[in-house]
């Protein structure tokens, strides 16, 4: 039966570091080096490779290795008018919720230079969508409709196939609303080999993003050096519920489920100055746990990594919080507005009673695609400059040479640069 390991935080007084809690330490080695074999046989192998390591993986070798916008079109006039029009609903909040983020153009004009910073989206983005453990339609919503407002011209989708070789509509169907160009049917690192490195049916991507499990999050970290992988290792789902006795305890108890239900490898923490109502709820998640069609994945998280932490009091709940940097955190109590605003390391904070995680994964608006193990202490949710560059115009009148000329080359001789001094030198001596 899963239960939550108790962290008892009450007499411990002062300041909380990462190392103080307990964490998650992802099984990497094996993976890694696996990976990196995975990597380099799709680089070499093109096509063939990918087709042979998706049958290795995944069971399966796909009907068609690339599907095109055809495809998707048709896939959204067969779907269920009802999870149609709930894709649409997410489209367009995830679609406003950005476009409201637009970075403005900016520039800066003094001592004769006007410093013009432009914004140029990349040419060509390959959004990573998850298949194994389910299907992830949310995710095509959530990084290709980003990677849209961002101005991107090519947007790719990865995904595992099916056990039949194909893919479910209501993929296609979201690859369709949020604009996707062309779906790869390949998932794991060898999807994202095939993004960075291309192949004889897809030519390469500028960045990589989107979530995935311990493969493809690795895969990003291997082809780094290749490609563009902004953003966050936004790897197994995790959530820190804070609540007390002014909650029903299944709520609470589904909400430390929520995350965990997606499968291995994710954290589930209970944190709450409520020790008797922490009894009940861990009644309550146990009942859940045993009845739920996904108990295998809810038990594989919170036997590794579910926890329940005791503490004196909200303040201390934060502190637990900011140590631990969440990807998910929900702050469930009475008047934990005031709160959200001091948490300085989760992905995203929910507040309010109403504020399930899940709100987050579907319609909230910011995307899904959000920092995991402890990287939110430095990384952000997926963002529009993910998918775009700043490129200066840096305009120099002649007037600079005046009023400037003369701080170049104090620093050009003081390092020895004599190029970079005459520069500047052989234009005032022509009178410029
Ligand atoms: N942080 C986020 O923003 C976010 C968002 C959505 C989902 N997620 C997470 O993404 C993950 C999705 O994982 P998933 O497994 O369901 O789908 P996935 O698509 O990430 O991984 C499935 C692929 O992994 C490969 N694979 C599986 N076992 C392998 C093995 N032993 N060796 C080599 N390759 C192997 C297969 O090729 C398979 O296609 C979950 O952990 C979920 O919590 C995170
Ligand atoms: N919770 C995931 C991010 O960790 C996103 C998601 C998609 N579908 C359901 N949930
Ligand atoms: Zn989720």
């Amino acid at each position: 039966m899963a239960s939550l390991t108790l962290v008892d935080l009450r007499e411990t007084t002062g300041a909380l570091r990462r190392d103080d809690l307990p964490g998650v330490a992802l099984p990497v080695e094996g993976p890694r080096a696996l990976v990196r074999e995975i990597v380099q046989s799709v680089r070499t192998g093109g096509d063939g490779a990918l087709a042979d390591l998706t049958e290795r993986f995944d069971g399966v070798r796909p009907r068609a290795l690339v599907l095109g916008r055809e495809a998707m079109a048709a896939a959204y006039e067969r779907l269920d008018r009802r999870l149609a029009e709930a894709l649409r609903v997410a489209r367009d909040r995830v679609r406003e919720a950005y476009e409201a983020e637009r970075p403005a153009a900016s520039s800066l004009v003094a001592d004769g230079i006007e410093v013009r910073r432009r914004i140029v989206p990349v040419e060509r983005a390959g959004c990573y969508v998850p298949g194994g453990q389910a299907r992830y339609p949310s995710s095509v919503v959530h990084t290709a409709t980003v990677a849209r407002v961002a101005g991107v011209r090519d947007v790719v989708v990865a995904t595992p196939p099916l056990p039949d070789g194909g893919l479910d509509d209501a993929t296609l169907a979201a690859c369709h609303l949020a604009g996707v160009d062309t779906v790869l049917l390949a998932g794991g690192a060898q999807a994202v080999a095939a993004l960075a490195y291309g192949t004889e049916s897809l030519e390469r991507v500028d960045v990589i993003v989107g979530p995935g499990n311990l493969f493809v999050s690795l895969a990003k970290q291997e082809v780094a050096a290749d490609v563009g992988v902004p953003g966050a290792f936004a790897g197994p789902s995790e959530v820190v519920v804070v609540a007390d006795g002014s909650l029903e305890p299944r709520v609470a108890a589904i909400d430390v489920a929520v995350q965990a239900e997606h499968g291995p490898h994710g954290l589930a923490w209970l944190v709450t100055w409520d020790a008797r109502w922490a009894e009940q709820v861990l009644e309550e998640l146990a009942a859940y746990v045993e009845a739920s069609p996904r108990r295998a994945q809810l038990e594989s998280t919170l036997e590794a990594h579910g926890y329940l932490a005791l503490v004196r009091d909200r303040d201390q709940a934060r502190l637990v919080a900011d140590a631990i940097a969440p990807e998910h955190l929900e702050l469930l109590y009475d008047q934990a507005v005031r709160d959200a605003d001091r948490v300085r390391h989760a992905g995203v904070v929910f507040v309010g009673r109403a504020a399930s995680a899940a709100f987050g994964d579907y319609v909230a608006g910011p995307s899904h695609v959000l920092p995991t193990a402890g990287t939110a202490r430095f990384a952000s949710v997926l963002g529009l400059e993910d998918f775009q560059r700043r490129l200066h115009v840096v305009e120099v009148h002649d007037e600079a040479l005046s009023r400037l000329g003369w701080a170049v080359e104090a620093l050009a001789d003081a390092e020895g640069l004599v190029a970079h001094a005459d520069s500047i030198r052989i234009r005032r001596e022509a009178g410029w």
